[in-house]
């Protein structure tokens, strides 16, 4: 049953049609379909482990470990998530609602502030990049945090309450993704002079804005001129994201009309300071190398002509369509996180180096447990092939569920063992292969170039592997 719910999802998401339902479109009352979504996820405590072979995997898996291994930043002491890792059978259990509860609560490494006045730092003695979440009230900072972070359902947003303190939180699922969350309330004044804003934008390493599409977004705009130019006085190395949130209730092209004018009239308004950021810029660059200067020289006409600091500056701000209702904001989270990562050059050649040598389409390195992608080769990223992806590491960790975690020494849903192949009905291939404990590589790749030498498909019974009864040679078609 579960399965063929996925199945169906997956082949939606192929047709670009899939939507999680939004409160407009969906039928009943906000509790009843709440309580449809817990009964779901209870029914989904799945599992599954599909073997293949390909030592072209194998290596770029452990090279991948290896840069993670490397980094030498262990997850274990400010885990959210890995605080289960010890046998329990949390390590994904977003999927039951005692755990989902108990991330939300205070099992999560994630505390708020009693107020603005006498904000400490209890995570000051880190060195974890701090990802702010700033934005008018009602803008939605809140709901992506719980959506992205905490698995809450879309549709349970509606029930938040508003922040009236800053709340910080710890995410640390893997050596790659790292770092804190900070939320801070709609009408907290953080320019107040009684308050150390200071304090909070030197350790930032990006400030995600959030407009409301929905909402008129004259003020908001005007928050984000004196947000970016404070903070950008304070630490210049921010890497400054607009969120424009709540797009499902838009058609496309209103979207794209959104995008256009919140994109043009921000920058617009940030023209005077993107002036002296770039001169800033093209004189410290001028004395290190004449590459660097020839670049900045370029761009700083290029800004000159077109008034659009966006083309010419590092820092100038990322905009992205938003919504918690589909896939966009896990993929605009990615991106963001992916600036994070100092690593990102290394890994995104490996992947592109083993893109060329295996017949491999698109490979992608995500984090299971978020859903963000840390790295993915050169060719661009569509949202169709995103949530797919998304849509199979939710398969691979319900069907481990189901089959994984049946005994009292059940162990997590997803380890060393876990691997899938899903044949979609276009002749493409997805594979995905674990990584580390909380990371994966999700491959896409023509049925041709698929290796079928070796292909089986186990159900994992604890750590035991036995093959899946009565789905012969061919049990991955069985299935899907
Ligand atoms: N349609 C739609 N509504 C959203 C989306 N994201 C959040 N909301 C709704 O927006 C409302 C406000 O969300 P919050 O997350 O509480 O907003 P906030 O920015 O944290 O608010 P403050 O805590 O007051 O600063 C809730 O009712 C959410 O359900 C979205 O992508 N689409």
């Amino acid at each position: 049953m579960c399965l063929r719910i996925k199945f169906c999802m997956l082949r939606n998401a192929l047709k670009g049609s899939r939507l999680p339902p939004s409160p407009s479109r969906e039928g009943g009352t906000a509790h009843g379909r709440i309580q449809k979504r817990r009964r779901r996820r209870r029914e989904v405590k799945v599992h599954n482990g599909m073997d293949v072979s390909s030592d072209k995997v194998e290596k770029l898996l452990c090279l991948c470990s290896l840069i993670s291994g490397n980094l030498g930043m262990t997850s274990e002491a400010h885990s959210t998530y890995s605080e289960e890792e010890d046998g329990d059978e949390e390590a994904m259990a977003y999927y039951d609602d005692d755990d989902l509860d108990a991330f939300a609560d205070e099992d999560l490494d994630c505390s708020c502030e009693e107020g603005v006045l006498g904000l400490s730092d209890p995570f000051g003695g880190e060195v974890k990049p701090r990802i702010l979440l700033m934005g008018l009230r009602r803008s939605g900072k809140s709901s992506i945090q719980k959506v992205v972070f905490h698995k809450m359902s879309p549709n349970e947003t509606l029930f938040l309450e508003s922040t009236n303190k800053i709340c910080r939180e710890d995410v640390s699922n893997s050596s790659f993704v790292s770092f804190q969350i900070w939320d801070f309330p709609g009408q907290i004044d953080f320019f107040d002079p009684t308050f150390d804003y200071e304090m909070i934008f030197r350790g930032t390493g990006a400030l995600i804005f959030v407009i409301d599409s929905q909402d008129d977004y004259v003020e908001a705009l005007s928050r984000l001129h004196l947000t970016v130019t404070r903070a950008y006085k304070v630490n210049p190395n921010i890497n400054f994201e607009v969120f424009i949130h709540k797009v499902d209730g838009l058609s496309d092209d209103h979207k794209i009309e959104k995008q256009r004018d919140i994109h043009k009239r921000a920058n617009d308004d940030l023209a005077d300071a993107a002036l002296e950021r770039i001169h800033l810029r093209f004189l410290s660059f001028y004395s290190v190398k004449t590459f660097y200067v020839n670049f900045y020289v370029t761009s700083f006409y290029l800004y000159l002509e077109t008034n659009m600091m966006s083309i010419s500056h590092p820092s100038a701000p990322s905009f992205y369509l938003t919504s918690i209702y589909d896939h966009s904001i896990f993929e605009a989270f990615s991106k963001v996180v992916q600036k994070l990562i100092p690593q990102l050059p290394t890994l995104e050649n490996l992947l592109n180096i083993f893109i060329s040598n295996s017949g491999i389409e698109k490979a992608f390195l995500f984090d299971v447990v978020s859903k963000i992608y840390i790295a993915t080769d050169s060719s661009p990223v569509d949202m169709q092939t995103y949530e797919l992806c998304c849509d199979m590491i939710d398969v691979v960790i319900d069907i481990s569920c189901i089959y994984g975690l049946t005994g009292e020494e059940a162990g997590i849903p997803y380890d060393k063992e876990s691997m899938a192949i899903i044949r979609l009905n276009n002749t493409t291939v997805m594979y995905l292969k674990e990584v580390t404990k909380f990371l994966a590589l999700v491959c896409f790749l023509r049925e041709e170039s698929f290796e079928r030498k070796g292909q089986r498909v186990f159900v994992c019974q604890g750590h035991k592997f036995s093959q899946l009864p009565g789905h012969g040679s061919d049990p991955v078609a069985c299935i899907f």
